[in-house]
C-alpha cells in the first residue's frame, strides 16, 4: 500500500514538472521573439540606458517589428511599426490603455497624482475628460488671442535681444500654459510660478530614467522605514517633496484665491472649479499642474527642432517666408487664418513632428489581461513601448529619414504624400495626448510669425564665416536639438514697424 501511495505521488510530481515545463516552454515559444535573457535579471544589460530607442530599432533587423524581453521579473514589448501599434494600442484600447506602476517615480517621489502615471479606471476618466474638454480642437480658438500676444511679445523681445533668443522662447511657452492654465501673466523668464514650475518638474529627475530604478523592480522597498538597511535607495535630494508640493499648490491656490475675490482671469482651473463647484478640488489642481509638466518641454522641443531645421537650411526657409508673402502680404503678421492656405509651412510643422520625435518613446502603456496577436503570446501586466522614434525614422517608410524634408508631406499631382507622423508623435488609443492639437496650434503661430517677421541664419565667426549648425539632438526621454547660435535680423524695412505695433494692441 505504502509503496503504491509513493508511486503515485512520484508519478504526481512527475506529471505537475512536466506540465509546468510544458507550459513555460510553450509560454515561452509563442512569446515575441527577443534578446536572450540572463538568468533572473533578463535582459537588464541588453537595455541601454541612452537612447534606448535606437537599439530597439536596431533589433528590428534580427527579431522583427514585435520584440520581447524581460528585465528582474519585469515583462516588456517594443513595438517598433506603427501598423502594429495601430491595431493594439489604438484597436484594442479597452485593454491597452493601462499604465505601468513606477514605484519611484509615482511613490517614493510623489507623482502619483500625474495623469500621464496614473493606471486606467474611474479616476483617470475624470481628470482626462476635464483636460480633453478644455483643450478640445473646437474650443482653441478660444484661446488664439493669448497665443498671439504672447508671439508677438516675443517678436519684440527678439528685436531687443536677439542674442538670448532660447530664454524669450521659453517664456513664451510658459505664459502661454501659465495664462491659459491658471490666468497669470509671466512677463519676465524671472517669472516666480515658472521658477516654482521648474523645480517641480525638476524632481522627476530624482527617479532617473522612468523605469530603471531599483524600486521600480521590487516596489516593496518603499515601505521600508527611512532607519533600515538599504532604505537609503529611496532617499531624495533635500527639498524634493517640498518643489513638488510646491508646483501642485501655488498656482492652483493663486487662481482660487482671485475666482473668490471675484478677480480672476477667466483660465482652465476657474473654469474647472466653477464647474466642479468644489467638489474635485484635487482633480482641478492635478490636472492643471500636469498642462505644465507634460505640455512645457515637449512643445519646447518642437519649437526649437523646427526653428533649427529652418536655420540650417536657407532655401526652406526662403521657400517658406515666399509663400507667406504670397498669401499674407507685406503689411501684416501672420494670423491663424492664414493657416489652412499656407501648405508649406503646414509641411514644415508635419516634418518638423517626424524629424525631431520629441517624446521617442511616449509613455509606456500596460496590457490588463492575457492577449493574442499575428499567433503571438502577449501576457497580462507586460509594459508596451511604442518605440515613435523607430516608426518615424523607418527608412522604409520615410526614405533618408534624418533629412529635414518638408516636401515628403506635399499632396498634388504626381505626388505620394508619406504617412502622416502625428500618431506615433502624439501616441495612442485612450491614452493619446490631450494638448496635441494645443501644442500644434503653438508651434504654427510661432514658427510662422518668427520667420515672417525675421531672417534667421547661423551665427558667423571672427573670420566672418558661417558657423555649420550641429544638427545633434540631446536624446533625453524628451529630445532636444542641442544649443546654437544664429543671427536674427528684420527681414523687410516695415517688419520693425510690425512688430513694436502689436504692444498697444
Ligand atoms: C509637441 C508637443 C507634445 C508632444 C510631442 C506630446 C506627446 C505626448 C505623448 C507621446 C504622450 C503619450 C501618449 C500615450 O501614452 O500613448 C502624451 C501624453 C500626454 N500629454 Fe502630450 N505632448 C505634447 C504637448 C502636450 C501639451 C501642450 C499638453 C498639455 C495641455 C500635453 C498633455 C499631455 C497629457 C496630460 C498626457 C497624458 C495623457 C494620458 O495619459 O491619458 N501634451 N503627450
Amino acid at each position: 500500500m505504502a509503496a503504491t501511495i509513493q508511486l503515485y505521488v512520484v508519478a504526481s510530481l512527475l506529471a505537475v514538472s512536466y506540465a509546468l515545463w510544458y507550459r513555460s516552454k510553450a509560454r515561452k515559444r509563442s512569446l515575441p521573439p527577443g534578446p536572450q535573457p540572463y538568468p533572473l535579471i533578463g535582459n537588464l544589460y541588453d537595455v541601454p540606458s541612452e537612447a534606448p530607442w535606437r537599439t530597439f530599432a536596431k533589433w528590428s533587423e534580427r527579431y522583427g517589428d514585435m520584440i520581447y524581453f524581460h528585465t528582474l521579473g519585469r515583462e516588456v514589448i517594443v513595438l517598433n511599426s506603427a501598423t502594429i501599434a495601430h491595431e493594439l494600442l489604438d484597436k484594442r484600447s479597452a485593454i491597452y490603455s493601462y499604465r505601468p506602476f513606477f514605484a519611484m517615480a509615482n511613490e517614493v517621489i510623489g507623482w502619483k497624482w500625474s495623469l500621464p502615471s496614473m493606471d486606467y479606471g474611474e479616476k483617470y476618466k475624470r481628470h482626462r475628460k476635464y483636460l480633453q474638454q478644455f483643450f478640445h480642437k473646437q474650443n482653441l480658438p478660444k484661446y488664439y488671442n493669448v497665443e498671439l500676444k504672447e508671439v508677438h511679445r516675443l517678436l519684440n523681445d527678439l528685436l531687443d535681444d536677439s542674442e538670448h533668443y532660447a530664454a524669450h522662447m521659453k517664456r513664451l511657452a510658459g505664459g502661454v500654459t501659465m495664462m491659459l492654465t491658471y490666468g497669470h501673466e509671466v512677463t519676465s523668464s524671472d517669472d516666480s510660478f515658472i521658477r516654482i514650475a521648474e523645480k517641480g518638474v525638476l524632481t522627476i529627475e530624482a527617479a532617473g530614467a522612468i523605469g530603471a530604478h531599483i524600486v521600480d523592480f521590487v516596489p516593496w522597498i518603499r515601505h521600508l522605514p527611512d532607519w533600515f538597511p538599504g532604505a537609503s535607495i529611496k532617499h531624495l535630494p533635500p527639498g524634493t517633496r517640498e518643489d513638488l508640493h510646491d508646483f501642485l499648490h501655488k498656482p492652483f491656490d493663486y487662481a482660487k484665491e482671485r475666482l473668490a475675490k471675484g478677480t480672476a482671469v477667466s483660465c482652465y482651473t476657474t473654469a474647472l472649479l466653477e464647474e466642479t463647484k468644489g467638489e474635485d478640488d484635487e482633480g482641478v489642481r492635478s490636472t492643471a499642474a500636469i498642462t505644465y509638466s507634460a505640455g512645457f518641454d515637449t512643445t519646447m522641443s518642437a519649437l526649437m527642432t523646427a526653428m533649427i531645421a529652418l536655420v540650417a537650411d536657407p532655401v526652406i526657409q526662403a521657400r517658406a517666408q515666399a509663400e507667406m508673402d504670397s498669401i499674407i502680404g507685406k503689411d501684416r503678421l501672420p494670423t491663424f487664418d492664414d493657416r489652412e492656405k499656407l501648405l508649406y509651412m503646414q509641411c514644415i510643422i508635419t516634418e518638423s513632428i517626424r524629424w525631431g520625435v520629441a517624446t521617442p518613446v511616449g509613455v509606456p502603456h500596460r496590457v490588463s489581461q492575457d492577449d493574442y496577436y499575428n499567433s503571438y503570446y502577449i501576457p497580462a501586466n507586460t509594459m508596451i513601448i511604442a518605440n515613435a522614434w523607430a516608426m518615424l525614422h523607418d527608412p522604409q517608410v520615410y526614405p533618408e529619414p534624418e533629412r529635414f524634408n518638408p516636401d515628403r508631406f506635399l499632396h498634388g499631382e504626381g505626388r505620394n504624400p508619406q504617412p502622416d507622423p502625428r500618431g506615433p508623435a502624439f501616441g495612442f488609443g485612450r491614452r493619446i495626448c490631450p494638448g496635441k492639437d494645443l501644442a500644434e496650434n503653438h508651434l504654427w503661430i510661432t514658427i510662422a510669425s518668427m520667420f515672417y517677421a525675421f531672417k534667421i541664419t547661423p551665427a558667423v565667426n571672427d573670420k566672418g564665416e558661417k558657423i555649420p549648425i550641429d544638427l545633434e539632438f540631446s536624446e533625453h526621454s524628451i529630445r532636444h536639438p542641442k544649443p546654437f547660435k544664429c543671427v536674427i535680423t528684420p527681414r523687410r524695412t516695415n517688419s520693425v514697424a510690425l512688430i513694436r505695433q502689436t504692444v498697444d494692441i
